[in-house]
């Protein structure tokens, strides 16, 4: 499991572990840290040219001492003073061990120039609000030069407890981040912009509070994810109810029910008019389809968890199966129209089993009234507002898919691409959440193992190509695979 910290976690924790420590014991821990990466990514270091951004605060302490250190190994180093202070002990040693300083004017955008590897030592935990001039030109030479930057901490620009951008920020090939992941590092904008994240022990471990949010490894998948046992027959593995898509959008259904299937449950009862009847049984002879004359569940049958939204459409029809589909007992994901019809009359969600919702910015926009681009800018914030005031869990789908929980920490998940932004990929993730709840996991758990086993499909199904969301269904059992092989 990643676990991941607020500015203000940090610094508490900070505090508590320095209070046992002689001064600057920490910063020579993270800047031993970080020097070694910086010379890890050079290859060699002798004779290389290093430029430092220094910022006025400890970050820019960081980045100087790591500067001091490989100065010492031959590089020739030189530090962009950039703030109306520096860290004094820093400069000292720097200056000491051979390197040299050179102004934030043009001197200094010729240093970012000619380097062959930036450090980016403007702002870390201690930053408000979007970088100033002369930090702002900064970044933007560093990320406009040749060389690669590795980013102290935080890249800078980025909010380290949100992953927030407010103007420019600096894109880092790595980011070394001392005593433990902040945030912002694992949650778009900011987990684009941080490159590999490499984290440098500084010995904050024991003072660390709950984290703020966690990524799930493939180990931590593999080990929630249901596996079939021997006396386990179709009904005990999870039945699935799917009720998507209409007779104008049949494709939902198909995918919905494929992701559900290739996902491992026990079977799926699809429920719906003719169309998508007809196109449920040409593609998955194995769903147990019920044609429905009018708006009713009656007949269709047990089910363990429902999958209801994709495709379904928001008229009377929509909202009569909707109301029945919540009206049950059993878990349900509320996906696509089915969101949009929720978001009209909130009432639905009033019910004692649980619910998972599985919204895209957008959709979470109607379900909240929020903006959609406030949304975008701050996703974690957003989708834990959604699910305290809805009382369910939220699966924000986006670059990081994040899942929110009452009293939980936000799970975020970056497997994904940006080629699964291409229509139907979220049926497929609607149909494979829906297959682990069913099997019996709870929502907090079947969303984040569906995000992170839709993400790795999608990977599989494109290796850097555009894929169809068909491809992505397909795709599942083998990112299944993928996950247990590793694990056991
Ligand atoms: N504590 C520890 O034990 C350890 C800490 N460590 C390191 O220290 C870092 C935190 O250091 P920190 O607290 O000094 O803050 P930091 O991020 O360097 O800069 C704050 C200063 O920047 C300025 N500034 C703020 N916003 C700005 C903006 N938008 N645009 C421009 N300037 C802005 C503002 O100064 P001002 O300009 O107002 O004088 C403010 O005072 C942490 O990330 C890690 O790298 C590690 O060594 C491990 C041990
Ligand atoms: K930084």
């Amino acid at each position: 499991m990643r676990t991941a910290y607020t500015a203000d976690q940090i610094r508490a924790a900070e505090h508590e572990l320095m209070a046992r420590l002689p001064e600057g014991t920490l910063m020579q821990r993270a800047a031993s840290g970080l020097a070694a990466a910086c010379a890890a990514m050079l290859g060699k270091v002798y004779g290389s040219r290093v430029t430092l951004l220094v910022g006025s605060g400890d970050n820019g302490g960081d980045a100087l001492y790591a500067g001091a250190l490989l100065a010492r190994r031959g590089a020739r180093v030189e530090a962009v003073l950039a703030g109306g202070r520096t860290h004094e002990a820093g400069l000292e040693a720097f200056l000491l061990a051979g390197g040299r300083t050179a102004g934030d004017g043009a001197a200094g955008a010729e240093a970012v120039e000619r380097a062959d590897l930036i450090v980016d030592g403007l702002v870390g935990i201690g930053a408000s609000g979007p970088l100033r001039e002369p930090y702002w030109g900064l970044a933007r030479a560093a990320n406009a030069a040749a060389a690669p930057t590795v980013a102290v901490d935080v890249p800078s620009g980025v909010d380290a407890s949100s992953g927030r951008v407010e103007g420019a920020a600096v894109e880092a090939a790595l980011t070394v981040t001392m005593g433990a992941r902040k945030t912002g590092l694992l949650v778009d904008p900011g987990a684009a912009l941080a490159g590999e994240v490499e984290l440098v022990d500084i010995g904050l471990g024991p003072y660390l509070p709950d984290p703020d949010v966690v990524g799930l490894t493939g180990a931590d998948v593999a080990a929630l994810l249901p596996r079939p046992a021997a006396e386990s027959d179709k009904y005990r593995r999870g039945v699935v109810g799917v009720v998507a898509g209409s007779d104008q959008y049949t494709g939902a259904a198909v995918l919905a029910v494929g992701g559900a299937l290739l996902a491992g449950a026990g079977m799926v009862r699809y429920a719906g008019p003719g169309e998508p009847v007809a196109q449920v049984r040409a593609h998955w002879p194995e769903a147990v389809v019920t044609e429905l004359e009018r708006p009713s569940l009656d007949g269709v049958g047990r089910v363990q968890a429902w999958v209801v939204g994709p495709g379904l459409g928001t008229g009377d029809w929509a909202r009569e199966m909707l109301a029945q589909v919540l009206a049950s007992d059993v878990p349900v994901l509320v996906d696509a129209d089915g969101l949009t019809l929720v978001a009209r009359e909130r009432d639905l969600l009033g019910r004692e089993a649980p619910v998972l919702v599985t919204p895209h910015a957008g959709e979470l926009s109607r379900l909240t009234g929020a903006g959609r681009e406030e949304i975008e800018a701050d996703r974690l914030r957003h989708a834990r507002d959604a699910a305290a005031d809805l009382g369910v869990t939220v699966l924000l789908k986006g670059s990081t898919t994040v899942v929110a929980e009452p009293d939980r920490p936000v799970r975020v998940n970056g497997t994904g691409t940006a080629w699964l932004a291409t229509g139907g990929t979220g049926d497929v993730l609607s149909g494979v959440a829906g297959a682990l709840l069913a099997q019996g996991l709870g929502c907090y758990d079947a969303g984040s193992c569906a995000a992170y086993l839709h993400g790795l499909a999608g990977r599989i199904a494109s290796s850097g190509a555009p894929l169809h969301a068909a491809g992505v269904a397909a795709a599942v059992p083998a990112a299944i695979r993928e996950l247990t092989s590793r694990s056991s």
